[in-house]
This record gives structure tokens, sequence and C-alpha cells, in this order.
């Protein structure tokens, strides 16, 4: 390999072991980022008051949350390094791990169905639900042109509506017939372009068809921006069949059953929303999303799927909506998002949401291959464990040596650490 073939390898042994200035300087020369990005990422607190007194209300702080690098990745033969913002230590040392362990079997392969949203007009007091709804369809050409008119910008960027859907919904109160709009939003997440148009168009609904409209805004349910990915990891990289079988009991579990569902599904979260997070993107929105996916057959399942493939290695899969965008919201002027972004050398939101599938599928394999094994506690607790020294008084090099001294002991909490300081300063 050559020195500039390395470079642009996500494949890197021992990330973990640099100091923070030579991983900027890493994932610097690997995504070619420019000095003003370099140093955007080089400064601890990134965001200037006065930017953040724009983005919300009433704004008196900010709080930062680290962003860490997932090594390791490839995701549709191209090597990627993925920024991960979150909270919850083994979240991205376990995303790198897994990745390393598909590495050589190729990686992710990843899909996506488009990048259409819904809009939803709800219509109330409407005598014959069943005639308005077909007024509705009839006028199809005339929602399209108000849609699109709302819209310039979107249309020129391939965007804008598609189509056309009206159900009715009965409810205790009455019955209800909800239009939705169906827009191509491109490389906007699209909350504000969708809810615009619902907004402008309810009253023609209302006009046409005798009814009150209510509500109008976007469904949180993206089911027509389905993102998919899927991996292979051979049974010798990830230590034979009984691994291997105890990872399909694993996932048998979580899709049988809610209570286990609901944490399985959890775990694929930190590592989606982290990279939502880092991107600038809105978690809420594609949490919102995916939990009503799992939900959407009627039954709380798995996002992800795993069975045993013919040459008995282990394939796994995941689908869930992903409502993601690179212009709009806060990914647009957050310049931490941006020079994050940069990182990932995107074009297009469909390509940020499927690298951001891979990563959920990888979290996913990290965490059932860990409960199916040894257990989470061994691999999680000993990268928290130096949360809990920071949290006793550690600092500099105290602080891996006091997580040292507690996992050694088994004693992974905050009084086990103060003794183990204690000593330390006492020169034990
Ligand atoms: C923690 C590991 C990865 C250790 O696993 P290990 O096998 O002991 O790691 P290792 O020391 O042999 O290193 C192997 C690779 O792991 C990565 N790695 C290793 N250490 C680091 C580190 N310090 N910083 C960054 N990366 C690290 C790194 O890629 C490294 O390769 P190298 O760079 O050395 O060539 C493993 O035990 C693991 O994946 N555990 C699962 C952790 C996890 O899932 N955490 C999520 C939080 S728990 C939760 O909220 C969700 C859950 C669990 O409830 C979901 C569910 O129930 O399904
Ligand atoms: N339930 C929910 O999830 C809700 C979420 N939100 C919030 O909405 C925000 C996202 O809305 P969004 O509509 O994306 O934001 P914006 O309205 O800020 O951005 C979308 C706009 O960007 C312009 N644009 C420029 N280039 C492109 C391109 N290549 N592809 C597509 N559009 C382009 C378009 O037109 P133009 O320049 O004319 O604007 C488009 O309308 C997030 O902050 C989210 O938190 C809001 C309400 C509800």
């Amino acid at each position: 390999m050559t020195s500039s073939e390395a470079d642009r390898s996500s494949r890197i042994s021992g990330f973990h072991k640099l100091r923070v200035a030579e991983r900027i300087d890493r994932v610097a020369a690997f995504a070619g980022l420019d000095d003003a990005q370099r140093a955007q990422l080089a400064v601890a607190s990134n965001i200037d008051a006065e930017l953040a007194d724009h983005m919300i209300e009433n704004m008196i702080t900010t709080i930062a949350i680290p962003v860490g690098i997932a090594t390791n990745l490839k995701v549709d033969g191209r090597d990627v390094l993925v920024p991960m913002a979150t909270e919850e230590s083994s979240v991205i040392a376990a995303v790198g791990n897994s990745a390393r362990q598909c590495y050589e079997s190729g990686g992710f392969v990843t899909s996506m169905s488009g990048t259409e949203m819904i809009a939803q007009i709800q219509l109330l007091d409407v005598p014959d639900p069943r005639r308005a709804r077909l007024v509705i369809l009839e006028r199809r050409d005339e929602i399209a042109a108000i849609c699109n008119a709302c819209d310039p910008v979107l249309v020129r960027h391939g965007g804008g509506f598609r189509d056309l859907e009206v159900r009715i919904v009965e409810t205790p109160t009455g019955t209800m017939v909800v239009t939705h709009l169906i827009v191509d939003t491109r490389d906007a997440m699209g909350a504000n372009a969708v809810n615009t148009m619902a907004e402008r168009l309810a009253p023609d609904i209302a006009r046409w068809t005798g009814g009150r409209t209510l509500l109008r805004i976007l469904s949180n349910l993206a089911d027509r921006r389905i993102v998919r990915a899927r991996a292979t990891w051979t049974c010798a990289a990830i230590g034979g069949e009984s691994v291997r079988d105890a990872m399909i009991a694993a996932y048998q579990f979580a899709d049988n059953d809610p209570y286990r569902a609901a944490t399985h599904n959890k775990g694929i979260m930190n590592g989606v929303s982290a990279v939502v997070l880092a991107t600038g993107n809105d978690t809420r929105a594609v949490e919102a999303g995916a939990h009503a996916f799992a939900a959407a057959t009627g039954r709380y399942r798995s996002l992800s799927s795993w069975e045993v493939t013919a040459e008995g290695d282990l394939a796994g899969s995941i689908e869930l909506p992903m409502a993601v965008g690179l212009v709009g919201g806060a990914v647009k002027i957050h310049p931490t998002a941006r020079a994050l972004l940069a990182i990932l050398r995107v074009e297009h939101a469909h390509e940020l949401a499927r690298i951001i599938a891979a990563v959920g599928l990888a979290q996913n394999f990290g965490a059932m291959r860990a409960l199916a094994t040894e257990g989470i506690q061994k691999g999680h607790m000993s990268l928290h464990a130096q949360n809990i020294a920071f949290a006793a008084g550690a600092t500099g090099d105290e602080v891996g040596e006091v997580a040292r001294r507690i996992i050694e002991r088994q004693a992974i909490g905050e009084e086990a650490a103060a003794r183990a300081l204690a000593e330390l300063r006492g020169g034990g």
C-alpha cells in the first residue's frame, strides 16, 4: 500500500491509541479536509454563542457531546471514517470492532427506496368521506402544481410532488379523510418543505370537499425513505459456529419479544442517532420513524434480521426509515456538523442515510456478539471505568491507572475508584 492509499483506508488498527491531535491529522488526511475544517475539529467548544442563540429559543449555554470516529467501515466498496456524537462509552469501539470483523468479507452493501416524505392533511366533518376521497384524488394535477409552486428550489434540484394518497381513518369521534402528499425532498430532510405544501393546500381541500381541515404536518413514519444495509461475517471471523448460533438465538429473542426488541433496537439507535446528531440532523425524527417502522406490522419487532448463509456464515441486514438531509435545518449552519460531513465525503442525502444504516447494523452486531458471549459488562464497563475514575477525581495519567485497578479488581464503581485513587496518590 502506498502512503496515500493508506491515508484512504478506513481499516486503521489502534486508532484509539493515538493522541487526539494525531487522530485529527489522520482523519484530515483521509478526508482531504481544508485548514478551516481541520481547525473546526480542533476546538472543543465549537459553536459561537450568537449562532446558538439564533438556532433555538431562550438559549443560555451549550452542552458539548464528544464526537468520535468509527474506523474500519467499508460501505458499498468505499472506505469511510464515520463521525459519531455520543455520551455513551463503548458505542464507537463496538462499531469499529464489528466493522473490522466484516471488512475482509466485503463490508456493507446498502440501498435506499427513495427520498420521499409524506405530509398529512387531516379533514373533519365531511358527511360523505368516500366521495370526498375521490374528489381529492381527481385533483391530482392541480395539487401537484400547487405543491411544486411552493418550492421551486426543490423542484430545480429534481424534487417536488410525486404522488397523492387519500385514506379514510375511522376514529371514536368520527370518520376522518387524511390526504398524503408524497414529495421527493432530495437532499433535504424535508419537514419544513412538506409542511409548507400541506398548509398551502389545506384551504383548497376544505373548499373542494365541504369539510374542515385541521392538522397539516409531515409523518415521521417515512416509509418511502427506507434505507437498507447488509453484511456477512464469516463464521471464522466471529469465533465459530457456537457464537454464530448464539447470535441467531439472540436475534430471535428480540424479533419475538417486544421487551427484548426495545433494547435490541435501542442498541441499533446508539449508532444511528450518534451519526444523525454528528451531522446536525434531527435525532427525534429518525428515532420516531425507526420505532414506528419496527411496529408497522402491528407487533414491535427487531429492525435487523440475522440468518445463516449457505456457507455457514452469519448474514445480517437492517431496514429502517432514514429522513436525513445535507441541507436545511441545522445541517447547513452548524460549523462542526459541516466539518464532520466533510469527513464522510457524501454529496447526497441518500449516501449519508446508507452509511448510517451500515453503522446501525455494525452496532447491532457488536452488542449481540457481546451479549451472546461474554456479556455486555466486560467490554462496556471496562471502557466506562475511565468515566468512573474521572468522576472520582482522577486527572491526567491517574485516569487510566485508576480505571485499570478497578477493572482488575472487578469493582467498577465510584467508591472503588476513590479508594484506588487514594492508594495511587499515597504512593500505592
Ligand atoms: C468494547 C469491545 C469493542 C471490546 O472488544 P475486544 O474484543 O476486547 O477489543 P480489542 O481490544 O480486541 O480490540 C478490537 C477492536 O475493537 C475496537 N476497540 C477496542 N477498544 C477500543 C477503544 N478503547 N476505543 C476504540 N476502539 C476500540 C478497535 O477497532 C479494535 O481494533 P484495533 O484498533 O485494536 O485494531 C467489545 O467488547 C464490544 O463491542 N462490546 C459491546 C459494546 C456495546 O455494544 N456497547 C453499546 C452500549 S450498551 C447498550 O447501550 C446497548 C445494548 C447492549 O443494551 C443493546 C442490546 O441489548 O442489544
Ligand atoms: N416532525 C418533524 O420531524 C419536524 C421536523 N422539523 C424540522 O425541519 C427541519 C428540516 O426541514 P427541511 O425542509 O429539510 O429544511 P429547510 O426548509 O431548511 O430546507 C429545505 C429546503 O432547502 C432547499 N434546498 C436547497 N438545495 C436542496 C437540495 N439539493 N435538495 C432539497 N432541497 C434543497 C429547498 O428550497 P428553499 O431553498 O426554497 O427553501 C428546500 O425546501 C429540521 O430542522 C427538523 O428538525 C420541523 C417540523 C416538524
